[in-house]
């Protein structure tokens, strides 16, 4: 159940989302009169990423104030916009899925006591 009590959608929802968002690209015919995703879109990556920083910062003053429903908001509107950033760059949002099932189950401890054993994006120690 959600918030509202309405049934959950499932992830079906961001594939969707993703076939329309696809549809307003500049190469497939995208109409910015009529799309606010066909403007971003075209106006490229500068446009849509500074909104990405703007619904970012939107959300953490929602979570600040605490009201659930601005907290849901907000992060529709975050991810709304990084689908859109996602269709630009050729990807889709079963990719991001796929990466968080990879993840599932492996501890962001252990993950990152991993990655400092290997060397990878370990602080290097500048003491010596
Ligand atoms: N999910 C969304 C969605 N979420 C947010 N938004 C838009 O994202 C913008 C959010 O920006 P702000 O809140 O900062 O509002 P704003 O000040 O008007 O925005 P700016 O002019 O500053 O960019 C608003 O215009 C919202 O309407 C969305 N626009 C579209 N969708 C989905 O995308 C589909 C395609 O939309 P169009 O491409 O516009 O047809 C729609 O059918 C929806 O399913």
């Amino acid at each position: 159940m959600t918030q509202n009590n309405l049934p959950a959608p499932t992830a079906d929802i961001l594939v969707r989302l993703a076939d329309v968002l696809e549809t307003r690209r500049p190469q497939a015919g995208g109409d910015s009169q009529s799309s606010y995703t066909a403007k971003l879109l075209a106006r490229g990556p500068d446009a849509f990423l500074k909104k990405i920083g703007e619904e970012a910062t939107e959300l953490v003053m929602a979570a600040k104030d605490g009201v659930p429903e601005r907290i849901v908001s907000e992060t529709a509107d975050l991810w709304f916009h990084c689908l859109v950033a996602l269709t630009h760059y050729g990807l889709r949002p079963e990719d991001v899925l796929a990466e968080l099932a990879r993840r599932e189950g492996l501890s962001g401890l252990a993950e990152k006591a991993a990655r400092s054993h290997e060397g990878v994006n370990s602080t290097p120690d500048r003491s010596a």
